[in-house]
């Protein structure tokens, strides 16, 4: 019985590609996971682990970035032709390429009415959340929002750590932050117009994301809390948990490339996980408010 390869194909899969168009300050963001798959003379590889064919993932992963940079995105229709006909062309045993792409959607943030130049958050995804708990004739009421995402393109730098032997962290001035906000805030009262605070709680939460210059997500965090406090009275406490979605700015520098902060790598895990509380000195007791609220703290 005769054993032969079928079909088959290779690629690299969810290349995670986040390019900045900076060439105006209204910041043009395009966020990508891009699948490459070739198809070809491959049998060799599969069958006797000849390479000589194969262009490797790695370098199929690298051309995603570097073409980011060369000729920009555009539509991902017209990125993933650009891709697929450069790998067809350039490689005489690929004879097909199929180029998969999702773009994931960002939307402005509105600060007082008009879109941001640089602050974005994702459509979708995100939940109002709440936990209500009663004992006896007392009442506490802890909302919030969960898997808000939010991204800024600049005004965001980290620097002035420490640097021990373990430390290879460069220090920047000019980064991408992105997080996921899960806020949880306590009211100060369980008999309030619940449905009006939430929309504008959110939109402050927001407003100061965008608009805060950032020297750490930990300042980030605790400005957007101390400004729910100072504009809302009901609100006694917030909470909020904020994962540092790292963007690593592509090394280009191989294919002689220079990256002025424009394409970057959008990092999955790990990821750094900044928490914190902000409250008002005089809070009434949180009593059995945050009794098994699942989250942090
Ligand atoms: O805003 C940040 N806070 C950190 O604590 C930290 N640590 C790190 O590696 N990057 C960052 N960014």
């Amino acid at each position: 019985m005769g054993i032969v390869l079928g079909a088959n194909q290779y690629g690299k899969a969810e290349v995670r590609l986040v390019h900045v168009d900076r060439s105006s300050p209204r910041h043009v963001l395009t966020d990508l996971n891009v699948s490459t798959h070739l198809r070809g003379r491959f049998e060799a590889t599969y069958l006797a682990g000849d390479n000589a064919s194969v262009l490797a993932t790695d370098t199929q992963k690298n051309t995603v970035y570097a073409f980011a940079r060369k000729y920009g995105v555009g539509s991902p229709e017209d990125f993933g032709l650009r891709l697929a006909r450069h790998f067809v062309q350039s490689q005489p045993p690929v004879q097909g390429a199929q180029i998969e792409i999702d773009q994931l959607p960002w939307q402005r943030i509105e600060v007082g009415g008009q879109e941001h130049d640089h602050a974005f958050a994702r459509p979708g995804g995100e939940r109002r959340t709440t936990t209500v708990t009663v004992d006896g004739d007392q009442a506490w009421v802890v909302s919030g929002l969960t898997d808000l995402v939010v991204l800024k393109s600049t005004g965001s730098e980290f620097h002035g750590f420490p640097r021990d032997e373990y430390t290879t962290l460069p220090e920047t001035t000019d980064r991408i932050l992105a997080t996921s906000v899960t806020a949880r805030w306590r009211y100060a009262s369980a008999d309030l117009d619940f449905d009006a605070v939430y929309p504008e709680v959110r939109t402050l939460l927001l407003e100061t994301f965008a608009s805060v210059h950032s020297l750490a997500l930990q300042q980030t965090l605790y400005a957007m809390g101390q400004a729910v406090l100072e504009k809302f009275a009901e609100v006694a406490e917030i909470r909020l948990s904020m994962p540092n979605k790292h963007h690593y700015l592509a090394d280009l520098t191989p294919f002689d490339l220079d990256n002025p902060n424009e394409v970057f790598i959008a990092g999955d895990r790990p990821y750094g996980l900044i928490e914190g509380q902000v409250l008002r000195e005089e809070a009434p007791d949180a009593g059995l408010a945050w009794e098994f609220v699942p989250g942090f703290i």
